[in-house]
């Protein structure tokens, strides 16, 4: 699928080019249009014409869950060509693009289909007071309207999945979308956007701008004086740069931010199930999904072993996939040489893999297992976003916890226990936004989604979503 932009309803290429790359072989896949402020005013300008329309009137509930669900459809209809796109731009394994990415982009459409008949609002009867005019009660309800203009900007990792997860509610609540895709990943997107111009939505209630982020598509869009909130996932730097270009028109965020997640595996746990979650959490994706374990801490008398069976784990995987690009590929290295540079024991991996065929030119890197660092080394503090984790032994719960929770981030915790007291007793005491108990990214999308401290602002997921691209308005009538 050739990357073009979309824009009220029309896909063009205009803007210069730059090169999509396969981060598998590193050979070129195609062309990517540059997105100029031109193109990007357009985008914003066609989003705000649609608003005039019927899309996010109220009462449009009905007409709005049929198109999500046209669009679901749509996916489906599409699913090996965007099962082969996802592919190509990532390098991720096949199975995982059909078995996670695609279904999930559609799932997150009927998911939303679904949520916008779900929710109750409240309403109050109040005694109209003495002071006032007249006498009686008035009853206060709530509608909810759209918030308008919407810019998704989304990273790499999860293109479509991630960036479903925040069109779908945009759209649910009526608003219109500008979709900045990340400009690595760019071929989902176009293929979205011609499902949903199949889907019949009207033009510009949906529109797509390519291009990178920093100077570029991105901070044109997310400075934009014309988009009235920002859903945004991808490094926390990058959610800072976006705030600070978006304070001057007071844009409301949403932000998925980066993690620094910690297993905790206590000496109860079903061991076998412990280290095949934790081989999951550690290097699904290699390591490029901002839930991924990067701190494993093990209780002591379990230690010697789960590290020697966790390495063995990491050794023997195959078929893993390629970080996303050059850049990123020589970022992850920097970290295993830095660990190395601060002490630590390469317990497995900690290079560069050799396939003697042409993914020999990719960006591929091998699934490593560190320990022996302090906890103020900053291969244990900073997010590196690859196939890497450092193990670390705890004695007590109280230092386990003290352990975990000692990071800037605070995004996803996986704890493992048999003790079920221990579990309840843990949980709420872990400083992030989803802690998981003997499993590791399961997920019902009704619940909420997201960090604290430096991993976000805001939930997503169910009627989080719902509430952050809607405006509650509250009507009072005397009566
Ligand atoms: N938490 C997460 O889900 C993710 C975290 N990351 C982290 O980010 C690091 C770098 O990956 P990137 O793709 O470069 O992430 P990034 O945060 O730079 O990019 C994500 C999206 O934001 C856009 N963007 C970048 N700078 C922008 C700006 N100043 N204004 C507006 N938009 C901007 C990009 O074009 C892309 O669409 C990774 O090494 C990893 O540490 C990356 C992807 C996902
Ligand atoms: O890697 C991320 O940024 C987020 C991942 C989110 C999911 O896997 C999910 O929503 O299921």
């Amino acid at each position: 699928m050739k990357a073009e932009h979309y824009v009220g309803g029309v896909f063009r290429s205009d803007g210069p080019a730059f090169p999509l790359v396969s981060p598998v072989d590193g050979t070129e896949l195609g062309a990517v249009p540059e997105a100029t402020r031109e193109v990007v005013d357009d985008a914003v300008t066609a989003a705000r014409a649609a608003l005039t329309g019927t899309w996010g009137a109220p009462g449009g509930e009905p007409e709005r869950a049929a198109a999500l669900r046209r669009i679901a459809d749509g996916i489906d209809a599409r699913f090996a060509e965007f099962v082969e796109a996802e592919v190509a731009d990532t390098g991720r394994p096949r199975e995982f693009a059909e078995t996670v990415d695609v279904p999930r982009a559609a799932g997150n459409f009927r998911a939303y289909a679904d949520l916008l008949y779900g929710r109750p609002e409240r309403s109050y009867t109040t005694p109209v007071p003495g002071w006032s005019v007249g006498a009686g009660q008035a009853l206060n309800y709530t509608v909810r309207r759209p918030l308008g203009v919407v810019a998704v900007v989304s990273p790499w990792n999860l293109p479509l999945l991630l960036s479903t997860w925040k069109i779908a509610p945009a759209l649910a609540c009526g608003n219109a979308v500008v979709l900045k895709p990340s400009e690595e990943t760019p071929s989902t997107a176009t293929l979205l956007a011609h499902v949903i111009a199949d889907a019949g939505l009207p033009d510009g209630v949906f529109n797509v701008v390519h291009g990178h982020g920093a100077g570029a598509a991105g901070e044109f869009l997310t400075g934009h004086q014309g988009v009235d909130a920002i859903a945004f996932t991808g490094e926390s730097a990058t959610g800072a740069a976006i705030m600070r270009n978006a304070a001057d028109h007071v844009t409301p965020v949403s932000f998925e931010l980066g993690g620094k997640n910690p297993a905790l595996v206590f000496a109860d746990a079903d061991l076998d199930a412990a280290l095949d979650g934790t081989v999951r959490s550690c290097f699904t994706h290699s390591g490029q999904i901002c839930l991924c374990t990067e701190r494993v801490y093990v209780e002591r008398p379990v230690f010697d072993e789960f590290v020697a069976r966790l390495a063995a784990r990491a050794r023997a995987l195959d078929g893993y996939g390629p970080m996303i690009s050059a850049e990123h590929r020589d970022k992850v290295l920097s970290y295993y040489a830095l660990a190395r540079a601060e002490g630590a024991t390469v317990v497995a991996g900690g290079g560069v893999p050799e396939f003697g065929d042409a993914r020999d030119g990719g960006f591929h890197v091998e699934p490593t297992v560190l320990t022996g660092l302090p906890e103020t080394a900053r291969a244990v503090r900073e997010e590196i976003f690859g196939p890497v984790c450092h193990v670390a032994p705890f004695d007590t719960e109280d230092e386990a916890l003290r352990l975990a929770n000692d990071s800037p981030y605070g995004l996803a915790a996986t704890v493992w226990t048999r003790d079920l007291s221990r579990a309840h007793r843990v949980a709420p005491r872990v400083e992030t936004g989803i802690v998981w108990v003997n499993c590791w990214n399961l997920r019902d999308l009704r619940t909420p989604f997201g960090g604290v401290k430096a991993s976000g602002i805001g939930r997503e997921g169910g009627e989080y979503s719902l509430d952050f691209f809607s405006e509650p308005v509250n009507v009072c009538v005397q009566i």
